[in-house]
């Protein structure tokens, strides 16, 4: 063991049987990250892969220097290592989140390359508390208790497909520094990581004030509070949507008229936002307060209203939520990805795009080709049929070859329901919540998390 080695007893929860990619900027944290766990493995699984990737945003002449640094010292040391660069247009309006995207895509894609299941990151206890204050200055507390306070999970699922680990979520930045300069191993600094233009320098700034360290301290406990209220809220949300909502036919959420009269309201609303966020394809919860006013409608009698892109239509026999016929993807040429934010494409590369009998689109059914389906069980015949008009299907030219995934088109195509609000991130915190929707729904099963400390269950 390293003897200065910070205490990372979570390494130990993480399973590295697939191995492990570690993202690693060539900061102080990732670069101790990558140290750590090299150790770790040495010791508890030595023939786990360890690969180090080195993301070039290619936004900072810096940079390039600073991967071959890191590349220098994993083969020093006998660890793999990728530099990648982020080769894609950079949009001129919020780039950081565009880099944040763009870097775990590409971490993804070398994880999945190499065959290996788990991504680490060099996140810290000062990274988290930095995290709640700033999401507590934005006022994104108000918005439920519990929820944007909660800060980063130990363990987000990117992409719905692989997990990305924070065993350092607990240690301190300065015990991480120490550790580098007894090894006497260097690092880089961001200089973006001083500027003060930026929100998260001025809250580090802050934090090295008289009073940083109590501040440091009630943010953490504040996190670990806010975390598992959401946990449990998020559990008690799930319970109603498997008491109350079932799939008539794809794309239509059927909502039994007992949910407006939950016990639990403030579990029903999180379940309704969930619900709606999932139907319309939209990333974003919809407002809290707008979601509660709607809620209280369902509650006093029938309404038909429309709210993050998902029409809730209420009738004698049950809630119905679909997408809304407004603002649907036009029609487009097969790529893998998310369709309109809540169906998922993959393996459309099987496909011959441009074949003699021209291009294959993928688009809308349409109101017309949905009249021609036949109505699902247990839900109004208009409503199946506007809840099918906005699902996928794959078109030549005018001629509609069927819905995008079904038998006839499977050998080419896959199409699966995509639980929006977690579709790019799902933490681990709304695990449970998100398995619900994805059972509702048809959607894949949530992987299993790569420890079985945060378990689904
Ligand atoms: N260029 C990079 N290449 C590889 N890994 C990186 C890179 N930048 C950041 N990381 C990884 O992400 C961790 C957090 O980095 P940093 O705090 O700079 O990013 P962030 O953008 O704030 O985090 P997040 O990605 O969660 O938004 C690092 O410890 C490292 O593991």
């Amino acid at each position: 063991m390293l003897d200065t080695e910070p205490d990372l007893s979570d390494f130990s929860t993480i399973d590295f049987t697939n191995g492990a990619v570690a993202a690693v900027s060539g900061g102080s944290d990732s670069t101790a990250l990558l140290l750590l766990l090299k150790a770790h493995l040495d010791r508890s699984a030595p023939t786990a892969r360890l690969l180090a990737v080195t993301i070039d945003h290619g936004l900072r002449p810096e940079a390039a220097v600073e991967a071959r640094a890191v590349a220098k010292l994993c083969a020093e040391r006998g660890i793999a290592h990728r530099t990648i660069s982020w080769s894609g247009a950079k949009p001129s309006t919020g780039l950081p989140a565009a880099a944040r995207e763009a870097r775990y895509r590409l971490l993804a894609e070398a994880a999945q390359a190499h065959g290996i299941g788990v991504i680490v990151t060099g996140h810290t206890a000062d990274d988290q508390a930095e995290t709640v204050l700033m999401r507590q200055a934005r006022g994104d507390g108000r918005e439920l208790a519990g929820r944007g306070l909660a800060g980063m999970a130990p363990a987000t699922l990117y992409d719905w497909r692989i997990w990305i680990a924070r065993p350092l979520l607990g240690v301190r930045r300065a015990a991480l520094r120490a550790f580098l300069r007894h090894e006497h191993v260097g690092w880089a600094e961001d200089p973006t990581n001083t500027d003060a233009h930026f929100e998260r320098p001025r809250i580090r700034a802050v934090l090295g004030e008289d009073r940083g360290e109590q501040r440091f301290a009630e943010a953490i406990s504040l996190a670990g509070r806010a975390a598992s209220e959401r946990e449990q809220l998020g559990r008690r949300a799930a319970a109603l949507i498997q008491k109350f909502a079932s799939q008539p036919a794809p794309g239509l959420i059927r909502l039994d008229p007992g949910f407006a009269n939950a016990d639990d309201t403030q579990a029903a609303v999180y379940a309704l936002r969930v619900l709606l966020a999932a139907t319309g394809g939209v990333a974003l919860l919809p407002h809290q307060e707008r979601s509660e006013a709607l809620f209280a409608q369902m509650r006093a009698g029938p309404l038909c209203a429309t709210l993050s892109r998902t029409v809730v239509d209420t009738r004698r026999t049950g809630i119905f939520l679909h997408r809304e016929s407004r603002d649907l993807p036009p029609a487009a040429p097969l790529a893998a990805g998310l369709w309109d934010g809540r169906r998922r494409v993959t393996e459309a590369e099987a496909i011959t795009l441009d074949d003699s009998s021209g291009a294959l689109l993928i688009a809308p059914l349409g109101a017309a080709a949905a009249a021609k389906r036949s109505a699902g069980i247990g839900a109004p015949a208009s409503l199946v049929r506007a809840a099918l008009a906005a699902e996928p299907a794959l078109w030549r030219g005018s001629e509609c070859l069927g819905f995008a995934g079904d038998a006839t088109t499977a050998a080419a195509i896959a199409v699966s329901p995509a639980v929006a609000p977690f579709a790019r991130f799902l933490p681990s915190f709304d695990l449970v919540l998100a398995g619900a929707v994805a059972e509702l729904t048809g959607a894949p099963p949530v992987p299993a998390l790569p420890s079985g400390r945060h378990s689904a269950g």
